[in-house]
């Protein structure tokens, strides 16, 4: 029907406070606080959420802004993308609700599955991380959605490995020391950004596709941060004079010429998500044959 295609807000279930439960506050978000809750749906089963609500005192910019970013995700489905499961409109505090994934964002997940934690994922785990948030971003670059601040910290991981594309926006308290302010602009995650993003402000999903690189150097590095023990005005001047982020000591070479092609510095020249999400499936798929084999 017309109104429904018109008017994307229609296209998710509008629901009200005494469907959801919340429960202790997770982080704090561009429009307002991110917490954990539980949602009873019409069949009566729980389920546990996140919560993202609106500041009460939002001004209405930020509460059209707000909705804006609603009918952006609502348009979005996609394995490797977070699911919006409805929206609280009628009363505030305004609520986007989110599928929990209930093994918090990769950040943590890297470090808390790291060799300094005595734990380790293996090749194969690692692939199948950076294959579905390729995959994830292929779709969104196909919608000619441009994230901006893709990073290990805005992917979620669930139960089975499954890995989802999100993002809390960038005044995310938790990670505070991840963005810079640059030039007294806003705050912007330099050391997962590309000189053309940080010298001119120019964001594209060629920037998302140096990004991914970065993401995939976290992985590979279970969690540390880009650059670390350098300042963030140092970062930008490593950036600026192409002093690329070194291989990961378990990162196969194969891996790490992929990372570098995303860091090509004309953005031209770098792999598309496509290029790079056949490459991860060939890999996956090849050492699936492989394990069989031996
Ligand atoms: C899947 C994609 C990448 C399309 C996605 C998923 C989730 C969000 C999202 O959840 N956005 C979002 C919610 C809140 C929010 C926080 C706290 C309370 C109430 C809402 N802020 N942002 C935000 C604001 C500015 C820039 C970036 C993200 C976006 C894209």
């Amino acid at each position: 029907s017309k109104n429904i295609e018109k008017n994307p807000l229609l296209k998710i279930p509008h629901l009200t406070l005494q469907d959801v439960e919340f429960f202790e506050e997770l982080g704090e978000g561009a429009f307002g606080k991110v917490y954990k809750g539980q949602l009873t749906q019409s069949s009566g089963t729980k389920m546990f959420v996140a919560i993202k609500a609106l500041k009460e005192n939002a001004s209405v910019k930020t509460q059209q802004d707000f909705k804006r970013e609603i009918e952006l995700i609502s348009d979005l489905k996609h394995q490797n993308i977070v699911c919006i499961l409805g929206v609280v409109l009628n009363k505030e505090p305004y609520c986007m609700i989110f599928e929990y994934m209930s093994n918090g964002d990769l950040h943590e997940f890297l470090i808390s599955n790291s060799p300094s934690e005595n734990k380790s994922l293996t090749q194969l785990e690692l692939l199948k991380i950076s294959m579905q948030i390729s995959e994830g971003m292929e779709y969104l670059s196909a919608h000619h959605y441009v994230h901006r601040d893709l990073a290990a910290r805005n992917c979620l991981v669930s139960d089975g490995l499954i890995v989802k594309i999100s993002d809390f926006g960038l005044s995310r308290d938790i990670y505070s020391s991840d963005y810079y302010r640059v030039q007294s602009k806003s705050l912007l995650p330099v050391r997962w950004m590309p000189s053309e993003s940080i010298l001119y402000g120019k964001f594209t999903t060629e920037s998302d596709i140096w990004s991914f690189g970065v993401v995939l150097w976290e992985i590979y590095s279970y969690g540390i941060q880009p650059y670390y023990g350098h300042s963030n005005q140092e970062v930008i001047n490593l950036i600026r004079s192409r002093q690329l982020l070194p291989c990961p000591e378990i990162c196969p070479s194969a891996v790490y010429s992929l990372m570098v092609e995303c860091w090509h510095e004309q953005s031209v020249k770098r792999p598309t998500f496509s290029d790079i999400s056949s490459r991860l499936r060939t890999w996956f798929d090849g050492h699936i044959k492989m394990n069989s084999l031996n």
